[in-house]
C-alpha cells in the first residue's frame, strides 16, 4: 500500500464521490491507514495487531457500500460484498460462510492478473495480432496481404467482421463437493495437468471481440500462474476487505421463530472475523488480517442484539445519516462522474447536448426526496430511477436530435415528471 494514503488523503478522495457521512469516511480511512502502519512494524509485533472492524449503521442507499467499495478501489485491495441473510436461506450449511474467504481470493487473483497483464501487454498484443491475422487471411498469405489487413485492423475497419478463431474454453465450474475446497474438481485444471493448456474451442466472433479475447489469452500465457496465485493469496490475507451487508437481519431480536438459524449464522461468521484458516483451491488462507465492514439499518434489531462475541469483533461503530434533499442536490452537482455528467456524456456520443440548469437539479432532488417520503425511502438510489425517467424521452429520440441542445430546467422536469411524482400509486411503479 501506498505511503501517501494518509487518513486525510483518503477522506479527501472519498469526498470526491460521496457526500457527507464524515464519521464513516474517517473510520474507514483510519482502518486502512492502520494496515499500512502494521506493515511498518517488526514481524513479531505485526502478527499481534488485528484489524479493528467496523459496524456501519444507517438506512438503505446512504453510502455504506459506496464508501467501502471506493476505499477498496483506492487501496487497490481485493473487495467482496456479501449479504449476511444469504446464509439464512433454505439449504444453508454452516460451511458456506467460508466461501467468503474463497471469493476474496478469487477477487485477489483477478486483480493480480490485471496488474500483471499491463506488464506483458506489448508482447501479448504482438502475439494476438499474429493469431488474428492467421484467422483473417490464413497462415500462408503473403507478407503484403498480411500487412494490408494489419493496417485495416489498426484503422478499425474490420471491427465488425466475423471470424472464426480457436480460443481457450472458459474454465468449467468447479464441483463443490461436500467437505470443502481441497476436493474441488476442475476439469480444465485436470486437462492441464495431463499436458497442454486449456482445451481449445472454435468460436465465431467479430474482430473486436476476438482481439480482446486473444490479447487476454496471450497475456495470461505469459503470466506465471503459480506466482499469481501465491501473490494473490497473500494480498487477500493482508489487504482483503469484506463488506457484510444486512448484518442486522441476522441479529436475534429481529426474528420470531427463525432465531436459531440466524444465531447459527452469527456463530459461523465469528471464527472468520476473529481469524481462522480457510482451505482454498490455492492453499490455506488466513483471515486474521482481513478487514470486515459490517453494515445494516438496525431499524428493528439493535447492535446489542448481536452475539456479544460478534459485537466485540466490530468495535468501531459509525452512524450514517439518511440523505436530505440538500444532499441530493450536492450528489447531483458536486460528485465526480455524477449522474448528470454520465447522461451528458452518453448523449454527447449521439451529438445531443444536454445542459442541467440549477433549478432543474433542484427540481430533481425535490422529487426524489418527495417520492422517498411518500413511497419508500431508498436513499440516493431514488436519484437513479428519477433521472432515468426524466431522460427517457431524449434517450430514446437521440438519433433524431443530433446537433441540438436541451436545457433541463425546472419547467422541463415538471413537464416530464410532475404527473407521476404527485401520484403515489403511479410513482410506486415508475419512480
Ligand atoms: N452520500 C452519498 N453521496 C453520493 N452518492 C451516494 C451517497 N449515498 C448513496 N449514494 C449512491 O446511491 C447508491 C446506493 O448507495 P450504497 O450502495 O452505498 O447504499 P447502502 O448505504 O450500502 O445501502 P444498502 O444497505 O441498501 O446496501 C450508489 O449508487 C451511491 O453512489
Amino acid at each position: 500500500m501506498n505511503n501517501s494514503l494518509t487518513p486525510k488523503a483518503i477522506v479527501a478522495a472519498l469526498d470526491a464521490h460521496i457526500i457527507g457521512q464524515q464519521d464513516a469516511k474517517r473510520a474507514v480511512a483510519v482502518a486502512l491507514r492502520n494496515r499500512w502502519r502494521r506493515q511498518q512494524l517488526s514481524p513479531d509485533l505485526r502478527d499481534e495487531v488485528s484489524p479493528k472492524n467496523i459496524l456501519m449503521i444507517g438506512p438503505t442507499g446512504c453510502g455504506k457500500t459506496e464508501i467501502s467499495r471506493r476505499l477498496a478501489k483506492l487501496a487497490d485491495a481485493p473487495f467482496v460484498k456479501v449479504e449476511a441473510t444469504k446464509f439464512t436461506e433454505v439449504g444453508y450449511v454452516g460451511r458456506d460462510v467460508e466461501q467468503i474467504a474463497r471469493d476474496l481470493v478469487e477477487e485477489a487473483i483477478r486483480l493480480e492478473k490485471e496488474r500483471r497483464r499491463t506488464a506483458v501487454k506489448d508482447k501479448a498484443e504482438e502475439a494476438a495480432l499474429a493469431r488474428l491475422l492467421d484467422a483473417l487471411v490464413g497462415k500462408d498469405a503473403s507478407q503484403a496481404t498480411r500487412e494490408s489487413f494489419r493496417q485495416r485492423f489498426r484503422d478499425g475497419h474490420l471491427d465488425q467482421t466475423e471470424i472464426e478463431i480457436e480460443v481457450e474454453q472458459a474454465p468449467s465450474m468447479p464441483f463443490d463437493v461436500p467437505g470443502g475446497a481441497p476436493q474441488m474438481i476442475n476439469l480444465t485444471e485436470m486437462m492441464k495437468s495431463f499436458g497442454g493448456g486449456q482445451p481449445l474451442k472454435r468460436r465465431k466472433l467479430n474482430v473486436r471481440a476476438a482481439w480482446d479475447k486473444l490479447v487476454e489469452e496471450e497475456a495470461d500465457k505469459r503470466l506465471d500462474q503459480d506466482d499469481v496465485n501465491r501473490t494473490a493469496l497473500a494480498d487477500a490475507e493482508a489487504n482483503g476487505i469484506v463488506f457484510l451487508d444486512e448484518i442486522d437481519k441476522i441479529a436475534v431480536s429481529d426474528v420470531r421463530g427463525g432465531s436459531v438459524s440466524r444465531e447459527g449464522v452469527q456463530r459461523d461468521l465469528l471464527p472468520l472475523i476473529e481469524g481462522t484458516t480457510v482451505a482454498t483451491k490455492y492453499g490455506p488462507m488466513k483471515t486474521d488480517h482481513v478487514l470486515f465492514i459490517a453494515s445494516g439499518a438496525f431499524h428493528v434489531a439493535k447492535p446489542s442484539d448481536l452475539l456479544p462475541e460478534l459485537q466485540g469483533r466490530l468495535p468501531i461503530r459509525v452512524e450514517l445519516k439518511g440523505l436530505t434533499e440538500a444532499d441530493f442536490v450536492a450528489i447531483l452537482s458536486d460528485t465526480k462522474a455524477s449522474l448528470p455528467a454520465q447522461y451528458r456524456a452518453l448523449l454527447a456520443t449521439e451529438g445531443v447536448e444536454i445542459a442541467f440548469a440549477e433549478d432543474g437539479i433542484a427540481a430533481v432532488a425535490k422529487i426524489a426526496a418527495e417520492v422517498n417520503g411518500q413511497v419508500e425511502n431508498i436513499g440516493a438510489r431514488r436519484l437513479q430511477t428519477v433521472m432515468e425517467k426524466l431522460l427517457e424521452e431524449v434517450s430514446f429520440d437521440a438519433e433524431d436530435r443530433g446537433g441540438s441542445t436541451l436545457t433541463i430546467d425546472a419547467a422541463y422536469v415538471e413537464k416530464q415528471l410532475s404527473g407521476i411524482a404527485r401520484n403515489a400509486d403511479l410513482s410506486r411503479f415508475v419512480l
